[in-house]
């Protein structure tokens, strides 16, 4: 069979101040982080985890956020940096629904989509610190909606293609593809690991763990609804990463993602 291949699509980047980034620990000052999503080329599919964000949303709603975004970075971009187009995805998980992992979503209508079934209602009645987050509300009908922002959404959505199917607990996607729920972030926060026939996994926090250094010292983001389980996620993938020998992925890390590989570039 041949073997999966893990694309990082990259989305731009934007802003926040390290202690947004860094809770209770900084430092504070700007930070200019990137955004990503994630492509997993499967014998079984094409699977996308997160879309980026939408630079009009961005610039309207957190232009404090200052995003940064070529063409090539939108999701239909950085498809078409590999030859495909959006309808050639199969199916659609969103980690969570904070505004830079769903800002591509409405280019999917077709695609299975799929996220943890406490999300949804999450999204559609957030808590009053979480409105920021969940903020780009086009990803969904029902929600949008729900929160009185339906002017969010684009002529073609509708409840039936923006519909989700839902999961709890870690999920398998396709074979060597797991979805390890991570909570703590969001209610309903996924991360990633894939694996390979011929190299080590890869385990991708996503916003389990924004950098290494919220990841090596059990520092949550500043965006969080339960700091305690955000602290064991990180330790559950600590777990992971030692049993399976994975290379980790972090969601928003300006040093290490200098190293990572994007564009055509792939891993397996
Ligand atoms: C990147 C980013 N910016 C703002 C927020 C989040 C982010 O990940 C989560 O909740 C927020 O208010
Ligand atoms: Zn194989
Ligand atoms: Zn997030
Ligand atoms: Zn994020």
């Amino acid at each position: 069979m041949a073997d999966t291949k893990v694309f990082l699509l990259d989305g731009g980047s934007l802003v926040l101040d390290g202690f947004h980034i860094w809770w209770n620990k900084g430092p504070g000052g700007e930070v200019r982080f990137p955004v990503y999503s994630v492509l997993v080329d499967h014998p079984k599919g094409k699977f996308l985890i997160d879309t980026g964000y939408d630079f009009d949303h961005v610039q309207k709603v957190l232009p404090f956020e200052k995003p940064q975004q070529t063409k090539e970075q939108t999701i239909p971009g950085a498809l078409k940096l590999l030859g495909l187009e959006p309808k050639d995805i199969d199916v659609l998980f969103n980690s969570h629904f904070h505004f830079d992992h769903v800002g591509g979503n409405k280019f999917f209508p077709d695609a299975k989509k799929l996220c943890h079934k406490d999300e949804l209602p999450q999204a559609a009645k957030c808590q009053p610190f979480e409105v920021l987050g969940y903020s780009d509300l086009a990803f969904s009908t029902d929600v949008a909606e729900a929160r009185g922002m339906s002017d969010q959404l684009g002529a073609g959505q509708t409840a039936a293609n923006t519909k989700f199917e839902l999961i709890e607990g870690d999920v398998e996607l396709a074979p060597g593809v797991t979805l390890l729920y991570t909570p703590g972030h969001t209610v309903g926060h996924y991360s990633l690991l894939v694996e390979f026939d011929t190299r080590r996994p890869l385990l991708l926090t996503l916003d389990a763990a924004y950098t290494r250094k919220n990841y090596d010292n059990d520092i949550n983001a500043g965006f969080h609804i339960d700091p305690v389980a955000g602290v064991n996620s990180m330790r559950r993938l600590k777990e992971i990463e030692k049993k399976t020998n994975a290379e980790v992925l972090f969601s928003h890390d300006p040093e290490s993602f200098k190293d990572y590989k994007t564009g055509v570039n792939f891993y397996g």
